[in-house]
């Protein structure tokens, strides 16, 4: 990790900063990018009442029994939204590496609305599918809505900043993103009261997908671990008022694995730290447009050096690795 901490980043700061300041700070980003892709993110701009509202309704809806719950469940498997109870999804899997399943259930929404003119099945049927709501509790659907729609901004600002890192035009991520396919997910890692089976994790060790991901975990709550450069396991702090970014499988085919989408998982709780609590997150997956494909940068490259993978599609990428973890 930068400097052995976990770094912090003023945002705002950086949004009105000179140009040769936002260079400088750039260069920070792109160093973090190489090293661990994980940061917080200060001076965000999201509401506090919009973060607040979200956080509480989904609180009240992890409460409700299961039958209630169940009402908005994912209709058949690999379907991506509507509520994924307990013990349906090993994150592991999307790696190939057999694992019991995550201790967890989530309750997943998709893009608000489908482009004019959106004709390919494959994306009609999986990322704009319907996101099944619940019924209860009151105000959940608004609440969710402003919270998607202002980490759906907050993530364009970022990839702004990861233009400036790469040294590209600030805007140069924005025709990828203009019809982005980015999901909602909020978890609830229930109260542990049997033990885990072996090699059973709250979320086993995984990558994320897509451009990058916003991630909003309990206050004070641990847990969240991600591997370092030199190969251990090391937990990602809780920063009071921040968001956690972290950088998904395209940043990485994008920059030719310059930037590294980073291993995380979501590990047990120990006796000594509460042992059985239960944790709560926000995670906001950024994707690319459906059909965006993701071509290793030029400036990545040194000369003679060949581009270590194939382009990619965003959608079909995100679907296959998604439903290789529901199997
Ligand atoms: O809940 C967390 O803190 C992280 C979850 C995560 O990494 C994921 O769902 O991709
Ligand atoms: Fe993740």
């Amino acid at each position: 990790m930068v400097g052995g901490q976990f770094p912090v980043f003023d945002l705002g700061n950086f949004e009105k900063a000179n140009a040769a300041e936002r260079d400088r700070l750039g260069a920070e980003v792109d160093a973090i990018c190489r090293s661990t892709g994980f940061l917080a993110i200060t001076n965000h701009g999201v509401s506090q009442a919009v973060i607040d509202a979200v956080w509480g309704k989904a609180h009240d809806f992890f409460d409700l029994p299961p039958e209630q719950k169940q009402k908005s469940k994912a209709p058949y498997k690999g379907y991506p939204y509507g509520y994924l109870g307990p013990e349906l999804e090993a994150l592991a899997k999307s790696r190939d590496v057999d694992s019991p399943p995550d201790l967890k259930e989530s309750f997943n929404g998709g893009p608000q609305r489908t482009p004019n003119g959106m004709t390919d099945k494959d994306a009609l049927a999986f990322c704009y599918a319907p996101t099944i709501w619940p019924e209860a509790p009151e105000g959940f659907v608004d609440a969710w809505k402003a919270y998607y729609t202002s980490l759906e901004d907050l993530a364009a600002r970022i990839m702004r900043l990861f233009a400036v890192a790469l040294k590209l035009p600030e805007d140069y991520f924005e025709r990828f993103i203009d019809a982005p396919i980015s999901a909602l997910r909020a978890l609830n890692y229930p109260e542990q009261t049997v033990p885990p089976k072996p090699g059973q994790l709250r979320a086993g060790a995984h990558t994320d997908y897509g451009s990058l991901t916003i991630l909003l975990p309990q206050e004070g709550s641990k847990g969240l671990e991600l591997i370092t450069p030199d190969g251990n396991w090391t937990p990602v702090p809780p920063v009071p008022g921040a968001f956690v970014i972290n950088i998904g499988d395209l940043m990485a085919l994008w920059t030719n694995d310059r930037w590294v989408s980073t291993m995380h998982r979501v590990v047990n709780p120990s006796p000594e730290d509460g042992g059985m609590d239960r944790r709560q997150s926000l995670a906001f997956f950024h994707q690319p447009n459906w059909d965006a494909e993701i071509v290793c940068l030029e400036q990545c490259l040194a000369p003679g050096e060949e581009p270590k993978y194939q382009p990619v599609l965003s959608g079909p990428y995100l679907m296959s690795k998604f439903q290789s973890t529901t199997k």
